[in-house]
């Protein structure tokens, strides 16, 4: 692990190491196995890109008949601020109505993609809707003028600064995603 690189014009530091990573997720794990115990064919709806590697670690530790699926959403492209629009590149690949769905995010930051996602799941029919995050950035995503009610985030495996994080899924510019550390942008 090594405690900075360089990925492009950017430099990042070490942020969250890998242990830590994923004694989050089996915490996540565990406590989702105890809420779905009773559930009947629970959906863990992947975002992508970024999700996929989260969600592969949070789908092997999930007991009972959870299904997988996935959805394509974007609104960062190459730098490392939202755009504020979130787009549907691939909509969800399994047929959602009446389905207990848990989205699987990498990251919730400004919250534009799950509330869109959320959106759209709600109104495909969805019969509940709950979130799975590895990183959450509390203090961007709960201090939103335009958004004072925002949805809750159910699962939570670590909590972040606001500051722009690569690694485990996570890109930039499409690099980085497979580092197994997080790590967090020096320059901002
Ligand atoms: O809470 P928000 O501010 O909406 O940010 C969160 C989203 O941003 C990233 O997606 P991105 O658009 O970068 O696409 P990617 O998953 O393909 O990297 C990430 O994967 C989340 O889905
Ligand atoms: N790679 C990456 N994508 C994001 N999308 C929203 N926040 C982030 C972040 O911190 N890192």
């Amino acid at each position: 692990m090594e405690p900075t690189l360089t990925i492009r014009d950017r430099r990042f530091r070490l942020h969250t190491p890998e242990a830590a990573i994923h004694a989050a997720i089996s915490k996540v794990a565990e406590t989702i196995n105890r809420d779905y115990a009773e559930a009947e064919r629970p959906l863990l709806l992947v975002t992508l890109n970024g999700a996929f590697v989260f969600a592969g670690e949070l789908f092997r530790q999930l007991d009972g008949p959870f299904e997988v699926a996935f959805v394509k959403l974007s609104s960062y492209g190459s730098g490392v601020t939202s755009s504020g629009n979130v787009t549907v590149d691939i909509p969800p690949t399994t047929d959602i109505r009446g389905r207990d769905v848990i989205i699987a995010e990498d990251v919730v930051d400004t919250g534009n993609t799950v509330h869109e996602l959320h959106a759209m799941l709600t109104a495909c029919g969805a019969r509940s809707i709950r979130v799975a995050t590895l990183l959450l950035k509390p203090e961007t995503y709960y201090n939103r003028p335009e958004r004072p009610d925002p949805l809750p985030v159910d699962y939570v495996a670590l909590e972040s600064e606001p500051v722009f994080i690569i690694g485990y899924g996570m890109d930039y510019d499409g690099l980085g995603r497979n580092l197994g550390a997080l790590y967090a942008v020096c320059d901002e």
